[in-house]
């Protein structure tokens, strides 16, 4: 069994996989103050919940788009581990034909995520990952990597519109019943809401446009549960596809 970690900008999700099978899914939040014997904490007690002996584990892997905390969780994790722990990074083969200007530009859980959608969906292929940012990515015909674009993500979309105006209250981000908002509130929750259902359709109509052909589309991400299923797109919804992704690398470097 491997211990695997993403650490986005708002949550660090953690699981444990076991040959095929991803055990659990949780979410830490991503705090950069907080030090390695905390992290270790945290993930000592998560394994405890789901009944994970340190001794069932193998090894560990990280993927991290958030420089600032990687090197205390990698440490909090060999800490626990009592061994070196795999960084997505320079030196670490994923397998996966990265076209763009500049390959290690490209964030590690874009990366992690092609890896795990060309390995087990058919492709030409879109991800959308909606976290702290929403990235799009696609892959082609060739299992190649060949870009997509990057969004202010839902949280980032409301929190800013309520931070940069002075009558608009802070929002939570579930559909509201009517798209015609009736007052301050709904009407936020309607524009930052069904505007990101529209911007996720209207965009995968645009990529498969420019690319001539149908894509299979693959979600993840925390905001992608609430949100993807008002999308008129067949989307498929997958909580663990960076956890498989993490597995299929750690497999193929260690
Ligand atoms: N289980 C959940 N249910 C609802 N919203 C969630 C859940 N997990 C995360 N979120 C929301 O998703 C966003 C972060 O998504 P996540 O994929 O964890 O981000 P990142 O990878 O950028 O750290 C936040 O706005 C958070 O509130
Ligand atoms: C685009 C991102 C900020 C998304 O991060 P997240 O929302 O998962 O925290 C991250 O993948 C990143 O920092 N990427 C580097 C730039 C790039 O991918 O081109
Ligand atoms: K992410």
């Amino acid at each position: 069994m491997i211990l695997a970690v993403d650490i986005g900008n708002t949550n660090i999700v953690v699981g444990c996989i076991h040959g095929e099978e991803i055990c659990f899914v949780e979410r830490l939040s991503t705090v950069s103050t907080r030090t390695e014997l905390e992290y270790a904490i945290s993930f000592k007690n998560v394994l405890e919940m789901y009944g994970v002996s340190i001794e069932e584990l193998d090894g560990g892997i990280i993927s991290s788009v958030v420089p600032p905390v990687t090197n205390i969780v990698k440490h909090s994790m060999e800490k626990i581990l009592n061994q070196k722990v795999m960084l997505i990074g320079p030196g670490v083969k994923t397998g996966l034909n990265v076209l763009m200007d500049d390959p290690r530009q490209v964030g590690s859980d874009r990366i992690v995520n092609a890896v795990a959608v060309v390995h087990e969906y058919p492709v030409p292929a879109a991800i959308i990952d909606m976290g702290t940012a929403t990235t799009i990515c696609v892959v082609d015909g060739k299992k190649n990597y060949i870009g997509g674009a990057i969004i202010p993500g839902m949280r980032i979309a409301a929190d800013t519109l309520t931070a940069r105006t002075a009558q608009l209250p802070k929002i939570s981000l579930e559909a509201p019943a009517k798209l015609i908002g009736k007052n301050t509130v709904d009407c936020m929750k309607s524009g930052v809401f069904y505007g990101n259902v529209a911007l996720i359709d209207g965009m995968l109509d645009k990529i498969e446009e420019e690319m001539g052909q149908k894509l299979t589309i693959i979600a993840t991400g925390g905001l992608a549960k609430a949100l993807i299923p008002y999308c008129k797109h067949d989307i498929i919804l997958d909580d663990a596809l960076l956890l498989k992704g993490l597995k299929i690398i750690y497999e193929k470097n260690k």
